[in-house]
């Protein structure tokens, strides 16, 4: 099997990935967040997750890359990572009470072939009502602080939820079953891998 190279610095993104029971290594892509103004959502995240890829590609001789990039969009306004507490409860008021969508776009890079496969995964998420006393609390625990949207699912946030349509693993950072279909695009199966070994 191909070596899998995981281009991500998310702790989640490499438990996620853990799941499918495939070997991987972890490389930190060094890529500018920044993109042009005013593209669509699930062309943010594919660029961005791309980016990643392209990245970390050139330090590899064979294998596959994998990355992502997730932004969370509410009323078509884009939020990623909060920069401090205040914008944090800022994003929180927008999505108590709301329903809004979380879009993660995957890349997947093989070498030497240089074939590559870009795709991304929206989830719709509602959450409850919640009360300004309730956000400052959450805020002040620290863990919005670095997720897109100012909350983890996988986390305390998953107490504001009151419902989710889509792939729940998207939102957390790496949607498993598209990127399972995509491996196998390239020949890597994670049910023939974990019966295999
Ligand atoms: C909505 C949501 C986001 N997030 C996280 C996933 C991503 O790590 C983060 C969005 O930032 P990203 O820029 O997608 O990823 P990252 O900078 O953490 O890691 P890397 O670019 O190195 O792969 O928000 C959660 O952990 N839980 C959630 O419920």
């Amino acid at each position: 099997m191909l070596p899998i190279y995981l281009a991500s610095s998310s702790p989640r993104r490499s438990m996620l990935l853990e799941q499918l029971g495939l070997p991987f290594t972890v490389v930190a892509p060094e890529v500018a967040e920044e993109v042009q103004e005013g593209l669509p959502p699930h062309q943010l995240v594919e660029t961005l997750a791309l980016r990643k890829a392209g990245a970390v590609e050139p330090s590899i001789s064979k294998g596959l890359v994998v990355a992502a990039d997730t932004v969370v969009v509410w009323q078509g306004k884009v939020l990623g990572k909060p920069a401090d507490a205040r914008e944090a409860a800022e994003m929180l008021s927008l999505l108590a009470g709301n329903e809004h969508e979380v879009f993660t776009g995957l890349a997947v890079m093989e070498k030497p072939s240089g074939r590559r496969v870009v795709t991304h995964e929206r989830t719709r998420v509602r959450f409850r009502p919640l009360t300004t006393e309730e956000i400052a609390r959450y805020v002040a625990t620290g863990e919005p602080l670095d997720k897109a949207g100012a909350y983890a699912a996988q986390g305390l946030g998953a107490i504001f939820i009151a419902g989710i349509r889509g792939c729940y693993f998207n939102v957390v950072g790496l949607p498993l079953a598209r990127l399972a279909q995509v491996l196998k695009e390239f020949g890597v199966d994670p049910l023939e891998y974990v019966q295999n070994n």
